[in-house]
């Protein structure tokens, strides 16, 4: 397994280029399901996460074919569908059971694998069931697998969902939009990936309005058809990238980023004591005069502060002067990051779901081991606060969500390199 090592570094400065988001590209993509026609989705990451959900839709029947070195998915789904999405590949990655909607949709029967747990806390599968048996579909769990049916087809119907899931807000947009009549979807999660989806949807042919808002309609259409779609900027990549400046110093620009689709985040970084400015080409970021101020912090779904900067937030705060308090309202198990931040000479309480962050003046170099996509990043900038060397092992987890992670660090200035698993 590869590793990464980081030795602390002085003050950074450079460009850093935004890549389109995973969390909504792994949305997009299973609506081709939705259509015979293709659809070319460009700005897409160079993610393993993107290539589980490729490997998932060509069991399924649909072609997916990754063009411009990856940044171009052009998918199809025109021959025979495959209605069963099997446990080898679904237990790989949680946004595997965005294709239970859109096989409900095109065929009237899905058979799904239920995701199963992961690192981050359960995750269970009852609130996309509930959302998508409002649309007619009868729902049962046989042998770890979801049996979906709409005898038929799907009928629109008014739901609420008892919390605003961003996988069942996807999962209900898709299906209601091939199911007969109108649907209304309250508590409707906000998330932009929501809103990417919805634009998608459109230039599809889909009758969508509200997204963005905790109430959507969607008048159900006949069929939908081929469309091209640039995949919105990742916020959270971009919010990772912005805290490298704000750790160590100097100034950099994340290229493509927009400030609208983190604020909450961005009022944080500001009371923390780090400058964040919108240019015409990105989001601008340097560290103000002196240290970093320590910030409370709780997470929440959109517009609130997002679950998965937590760590990378954590990763500034262990530096701050003052002590910190950051709340996780999402997941009931994401400080896994904490004691190995605390290898690094953090100084961090966890009780349920708070953690306590008393600001250190020096982080130390340490062999940390990454548990999770977003705890694995942290532990990099870290590793840039941390005086000498810091090895992330276990990395294969940061590349399910950062496209060349070395790469761009590298070119602000940052030290650090991957080391190859021989
Ligand atoms: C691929 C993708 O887009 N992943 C994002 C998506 O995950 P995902 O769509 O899985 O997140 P949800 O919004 O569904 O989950 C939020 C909370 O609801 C719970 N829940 C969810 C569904 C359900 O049927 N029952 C249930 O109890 C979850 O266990 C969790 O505690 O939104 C999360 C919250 O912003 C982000 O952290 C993930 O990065
Ligand atoms: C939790 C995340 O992803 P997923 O929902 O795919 O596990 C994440 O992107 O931080």
């Amino acid at each position: 397994m590869d590793s990464i090592v980081v030795r602390g570094n002085g003050p950074l400065s450079g460009q850093i280029p935004i890549a389109g988001a995973k969390n909504a590209c792994l949305a997009l993509m299973p609506a081709t399901l939705l259509s015979d026609e293709p659809l070319t989705l460009t700005n897409a990451p160079r993610l393993s996460d993107i290539r589980t959900m490729t490997e998932l839709l060509a069991s399924l029947g649909a072609e997916v074919t990754a063009l411009q070195d990856g940044k171009v998915l052009a998918t199809s789904c025109h021959g025979e569908i495959n209605p069963v999405a099997d446990y080898d590949i679904v237990r790989k990655m949680r946004a595997s059971n965005l294709v239970l909607g859109p096989l409900l949709a095109r065929l009237g029967h899905a058979v799904v694998s239920l995701p199963g747990g992961c690192a981050i806390g359960a995750r269970p599968m009852d609130i996309h069931v509930d959302a998508l048996s409002a649309l007619g579909a009868e729902i049962e769990l046989k042998d770890g697998y979801l049996h979906a049916e709409a005898k038929g087809g799907l009928k629109g119907a008014v739901h609420e969902l008892r919390f605003a899931s961003v996988g069942a807000t996807e999962n209900f947009l898709m299906a209601a939009s091939l199911a007969k009549g109108t649907s209304v979807l309250k508590n409707a999660a906000r998330e932009p990936e929501i809103v990417d989806l919805a634009k998608c949807l459109r230039a599809m042919g889909a009758q969508i309005e509200g997204d963005g808002t905790s109430e959507i309609v969607i008048e159900g259409v006949d069929r939908l058809h081929g469309a091209t779609h640039p995949v919105v900027a990742d916020r959270i990549e971009l919010g990772t990238y912005m805290l490298a400046p704000a750790i160590c110093g100097g100034e950099v620009e994340c290229l493509g980023g927009r400030i609208d689709l983190i604020e909450s985040f961005c009022e944080k970084l500001d009371a923390a004591g780090v400058s964040v400015e919108q240019t015409h080409t990105g989001v601008k970021v340097s560290r103000k005069n002196g240290r970093i101020r320590a910030v409370d912090v709780v997470t929440e779904p959109f517009p609130g502060f997002p679950t998965d900067l937590q760590a990378q937030m954590m990763a500034l705060l262990c530096t701050a002067e003052g002590t910190s308090v950051l709340e996780e309202k999402i997941f009931e198990n994401r400080f896994m990051h904490a004691p190995e931040l605390m290898r690094m000479g953090a100084n961090i309480e966890v009780h349920g779901g708070h953690a306590t962050v008393h600001g250190v003046e020096k982080l130390k170099g340490a062999p940390v081991m990454a548990t999770d996509l977003r705890a694995s990043v942290s532990l990099i900038l870290a590793g840039l606060a941390a005086e000498g060397e810091t090895v992330v092992s276990r990395v294969y987890h940061l590349d399910r969500g950062y496209e060349r992670v070395e790469e761009k660090l590298k070119g602000v200035g940052a030290h650090i390199e991957r080391v190859k698993a021989s």
